[in-house]
């Protein structure tokens, strides 16, 4: 049935807006209505201008979370009824205060508020505020500076300086952009985040989109933002050992490319003037010409960036006090007609099908629709990531050859890499409704726990977080993340690998590359740890699992990454072991992910004997990587990253010993004596200094302060498990 805006007036011929008898709910939903008959019919008929339809938003938003903010219906304003056409975002699906930190979890979060309210959810909410905390890279736990730069000083650049580059050691400053899509929350007072030159000088031009996150973000000067902003974290990046592989700079002519296929191929540095990879200042609206190194760097990330093509004006930085372009399908109101179509994307009809590709289906359209208003306006909240000024993407928007990226349900999930997405998102959102609906049919307790426990709200993680594993790292971008994000460059490949195992010692940064597989594709990330389910949760183990990949697929783009997978693959259970339900469970949810290429799930299993998985299990883990011990320079870096947040006192050849010390330790170990030795200064202490004391009272850290945790840290691996890593890499691991 057409809609037309005689249906909208029930609503105000039922309540009185202006009336204080009425519940809060009731006149949310006038207002609703009303604001949609408005809105949305004059727009449809292009009876307003996208200022005044700018406008009515605004004014709706302002008068709607007035309403919110008070004592509110839960049920009501949860209710999934009015999923007709979503005009608006901003709505709050629960009257709790938005929550930093918190992925989105729309199906989830249905489920559970439906199943608490009796009502049956036919949308999920439409927004989901998300930040993130602190870095959990290494320098996060020791993020808060204990010392002050006294007569030692900080000697961060004496370390650094046996290290080419500190290109990618850069702070935090900026608004990492999360898979997360916020609006209820949205703050019409913050300015964009990432705006357009043509904004910045008051012109109405679509702002331009997010940058990917295959690269690390960039730098924010908005002093809204400023909580945001994180002690330096990054580690220089390494020589590459891959030859011919150049981490972050133009890639290769890849041997894994199917023959007669060409490496992706970035545009040229002039085509994305004003992205500086990384930049200590906070200054994201001035351009910054590429030069040097980092126009290396950032072939990759221009050939992402450049990805967005026609999406930049349309996906860009939304904010509620800007004007709204006409061009600009994010601001229109979903037609009705494509409503009723099956390809309805809820978009402007008249938009050019290029660049918006993804057309879901009719029951996700309002979803979708407040997820776009959501995702834009949740990105100013978003947390920081690594310093690169993002320059005007609108000048990169030329890009054709990458026409096909940037689907706009993509970046409807929040996060700017999304965007790059391919079309087969198409599939992907549309296959998820059934998951969808599984979901709203599970057990609420077990969504709720599996939302809370296994879906993380992680700080995103940067290449330049983990020290070394360069090898890894190429393979993981050239041979997992590519093939996801351009499966139509990799047509070739028999199986897209959506399933992968990494190996080796435990702590040597693992799920530390899980994370930033999760971070560099937008995608949500959940983590199962096969040990937790074998002891914790052995009863109700499978159906675990069995829900985070529902929710995995419901969140997609996600990455489930499960820890001490050898638990749960091992050959040795017995028949009558419980573990075994985990284990088919498992095996079921990988056969789906690897034959649902459409799917955006990434599997990512971890173990550190891999050589207890059942043999006949390997086939489901399409690459297989060895993560070995940190090498010398990773050392260093791990070890020059921690002692720079630190006022220490060594010289560079006491660091030096302390590498070389260090051969045999983990990631984890040298963290760990990093972390004793830097306390050191307060050992011997008496408690009564210690409380009248300021930490730049404390003597630096000294290479004595190491001398004395020597004794007590020891390499955590032996030699022989080394070797049966290199053996069972050597059999079984895709890098040598
Ligand atoms: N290569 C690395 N670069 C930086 N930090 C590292 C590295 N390897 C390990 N670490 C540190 O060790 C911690 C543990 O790493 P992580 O949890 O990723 O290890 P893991 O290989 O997954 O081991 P486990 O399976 O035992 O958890 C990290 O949080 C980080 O502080």
């Amino acid at each position: 049935m057409q809609w037309t805006p005689e249906h909208a007036q029930w609503a105000e011929q039922h309540f009185d807006i202006s009336s204080t008898t009425r519940s809060l709910a009731h006149k949310a939903e006038a207002y609703r209505g009303h604001l949609q008959r408005t809105y949305q019919y004059a727009w449809a008929n292009d009876d307003i201008s996208a200022l005044t339809a700018s406008n009515l938003l605004k004014k709706y938003a302002e008068k709607y979370s007035g309403i919110l903010e008070g004592p509110s219906e839960r049920a009501l304003l949860c209710s999934y009824s009015e999923s007709a056409p979503g005009l608006l975002n901003g709505r709050k699906s629960e009257s709790d205060a938005w929550q930093e930190g918190i992925y989105p979890m729309s199906c989830a979060a249905d489920v559970i508020s439906a199943s608490k309210t009796g009502m049956t959810p036919a949308l999920p909410p439409p927004d989901v505020t998300a930040s993130v905390g602190s870095s959990t890279g290494v320098a996060s736990s020791l993020s808060e500076p204990s010392y002050s730069s006294s007569n030692c000083g900080n000697h961060a650049s004496a370390l650094h300086s046996g290290i080419p580059s500190q290109e990618f050691a850069s702070s935090y400053n900026g608004s990492y952009l999360h898979s997360t899509y916020s609006g209820g929350q949205s703050t019409p007072a913050l300015p964009s985040p990432h705006p357009s030159p043509l904004h910045s000088a008051g012109l109405l031009q679509p702002p331009p989109p997010p940058p990917p996150t295959l690269v690390p973000s960039y730098n924010t000067s908005s002093p809204n933002l400023s909580s945001y902003n994180y002690p330096p974290a990054g580690y220089p990046p390494q020589t590459p050992v891959a030859p011919g592989y150049s981490p972050g700079g133009a890639p290769p002519p890849s041997a894994y490319l199917p023959s007669g296929i060409a490496a992706p191929t970035p545009l040229p540095p002039s085509t994305i003037p004003g992205y500086s990879y990384q930049s200590h200042n906070h200054a994201p609206i001035a351009p910054t010409p590429l030069n040097g190194s980092s126009a290396n760097t950032l072939k990759r990330k221009a050939f992402y960036m450049t990805g967005q093509g026609d999406m930049d004006s349309s996906y860009g930085n939304f904010n509620y006090s800007q004007q709204r372009s006409a061009q600009s399908p994010m601001y229109r109101m979903p037609d009705n007609s494509l409503v009723d179509s099956t390809r309805g994307n809820g978009f402007d009809r008249n938009a050019d099908t290029s660049s918006l590709a993804f057309k879901p289906t009719k029951q996700s359209m309002p979803t979708d629709q407040q997820r776009k208003f959501g995702s834009q306006a949740g990105r100013a909240l978003t947390p920081p990531s690594y310093g690169s000024s993002k320059g005007s993407l609108g000048s990169m928007r030329s890009g054709e050859s990458f026409g096909k990226f940037g689907s706009p349900v993509m970046s409807d999930h929040g996060d700017d890499s999304r965007q790059h997405l391919p079309h087969s998102i198409d599939t992907a959102t549309s296959s998820s409704h059934p998951a969808e609906e599984q979901l709203k049919n599970s057990d609420a307790n077990l969504v709720e726990m599996v939302t809370t426990e296994i879906l993380q709200q992680t700080s995103p993680v940067d290449w330049s977080d983990i020290a070394g594993l360069e090898m890894a790292k190429a393979t993981i971008k050239d041979e997992v993340l590519w093939p996801i994000l351009r499966p139509d460059m990799f047509s070739g490949l028999a199986t897209l690998p959506r399933s992968i195992l990494l190996f080796g010692p435990q702590g040597t940064g693992r799920t530390l590359l899980g994370r930033c597989m999760a971070s560099q594709l937008g995608a949500a990330f959940l983590l199962l740890s096969g040990s937790a389910l074998v002891t914790k949760w052995l009863g109700e183990g499978e159906k675990i699992v069995q829900a985070s990949f529902l929710i995995a697929r419901c969140r997609q783009p996600s990455v489930v990454f499960i820890s001490d997978v050898d638990l749960l693959l091992s050959s040795q259970l017995s028949e009558e072991s419980p573990v075994n339900r985990i284990k088919s469970e498992l095996l079921l949810q990988l056969d789906g992910v690897l034959s649902s290429p459409e799917e955006h799930v990434l599997v990512v299993c971890s173990t550190s004997k891999p050589e207890e998985i059942d043999e006949s299990l390997r086939r489901y883990f399409v690459k297989r990587l060895l993560v070995p011990l940190p090498d010398a320079t990773a050392r260093h870096q791990i070890i020059s990253q921690l002692l720079s947040q630190h006022n220490y006192c060594l010289s560079d050849k006491e660091v030096t010993l302390l590498v070389q010390r260090t051969d045999g330790f983990s990631g984890l170990d040298v963290v760990r004596l990093c972390q004793e030795a830097l306390v050191g200064p307060l050992h011997g202490m008496p408690g009564a200094d210690l409380s009248g004391m300021i930490p730049g009272q404390m003597r630096p850290v000294s290479y004595q302060d190491f001398e004395n945790v020597f004794c007590k840290i020891q390499p955590s691996i032996s030699q022989k498990e080394l070797d049966t890593y290199t053996e069972w890499n050597k059999m079984f691991g895709c890098s040598q």
